[in-house]
């Protein structure tokens, strides 16, 4: 292995005359999360669906190795390399949790023993011990994900896609699957990961792709991607209108708000910047009611990189921190 666990070059794909990937490379060290970050549309499953050798790449393509494995010689052996789970999961409904995994041991061929250890072991890693003898389709959203995965490993692969794997669950089965994501990774797996949930990247990957257009618009660590927007800020709060109006005067660069009595002042954040703020509105005899700090996200990247609001974040909670 050269150390990276996905390696591509120039990855191309149309269908009729809708260019869909544009020529994008991917790097991916081997025991790290890497996400590809992007809208509805904007290539996320068609590059898995390559990169798991489900559909063939575009003509024009350059290099690309899985597992380091080259896909257009030797797919049998990327296959064997790497697991997939996605949207439209491989879980049978009509059958138990543990008759879809001794299936899945039968698939790669362990000995009937071997399928049954590995299956109570992975019922077991997994929680689903107590459910393993109902129907799958009695699972919840979480239970068929942990089942999809556990599925996913009798495989043993090296290299794991996970096509957006928490859409539609609840934030406790959401926290639950980020923490398997995570022993994953401790256990040297590399995960290939979509989604649409910007803080799921965050939270998860050590290098983000953003997607648009068939192209990365960026690529780095959640810090350095947050680093190249600005729109961090520093909003000031009053009750008293007179006050508000002197801080107005007092401050320079200031966005008003008349109506919520707040001031919008750019700023990094750093200490220098907002005791620079206070000094002014010490000077001036000013004390503001509220005073908050915001730090770009990886909402504001998103929105700058591919022009698109609307994505959903998971939670609702403020991107504003109370100094
Ligand atoms: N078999 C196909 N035939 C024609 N167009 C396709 C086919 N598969 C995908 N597309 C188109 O390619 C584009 C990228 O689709 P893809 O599923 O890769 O996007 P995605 O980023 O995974 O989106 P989502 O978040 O909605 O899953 C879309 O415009 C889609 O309509």
């Amino acid at each position: 292995m050269t150390g990276l666990a996905i390696a591509a070059h120039g990855l191309r794909k149309a269908y009729g005359d809708k260019t869909v990937l544009d020529g994008i490379d991917l790097s991916v060290p081997e025991g790290t999360v890497f996400s590809l970050l992007g809208p509805n549309g904007a290539g996320k499953t068609t590059t898995v669906n390559i990169l798991s050798t489900l559909i063939s790449p575009g003509p024009g393509s350059g290099e690309i190795r899985v597992g380091g494995h080259d896909l257009a010689a030797d797919p049998q052996a990327v296959r064997a390399a790497i697991g997939v789970t996605g949207q439209f999961s491989a879980v049978d409904g009509l059958i138990t949790g543990e008759e879809n995994m001794l299936l899945m041991a039968d698939l790669h061929h362990l000995s009937r023993r071997d399928g049954r250890r590995v299956t109570a072991e992975l019922l077991e890693r997994f929680d689903l011990v107590e459910a393993a003898g109902k129907p799958a389709s009695t699972y919840s959203g979480g239970m068929r994900r942990r089942l999809d995965i556990a599925m996913t490993l009798v495989g043993s692969p090296r290299i794991i896609f996970l096509d957006e794997p928490t859409t539609g669950l609840d934030p406790r089965a959401r926290h639950n699957m980020w923490q398997i994501i995570r022993e994953l990774v401790t256990d040297g797996i590399t995960v290939l990961l979509t989604t649409q949930y910007l803080e799921e990247a965050d939270e998860l990957a050590d290098r983000i792709a953003v997607l648009s257009n068939g192209r990365i618009a960026a690529e780095g660590s959640a810090d350095e991607l947050k680093r190249i927007v600005p729109g961090g800020h520093v909003r000031l709060r009053f009750t008293d209108p007179a006050v508000y109006q002197a801080a107005a005067t007092a401050l320079r660069d200031v966005t008003r708000a008349d109506e919520a009595l707040a001031l919008q002042l750019p700023s990094d954040g750093s200490q220098r910047e907002l005791r620079a703020i206070l000094d002014r509105l010490d000077d001036a005899g000013i004390e503001a009611d509220e005073l908050t700090v915001h730090t770009p996200d990886l909402d504001d990247v998103f929105f700058a990189l591919t022009g698109k609001p609307g994505v959903p974040t998971q939670t609702d909670k403020s991107k504003e921190t109370a100094r």
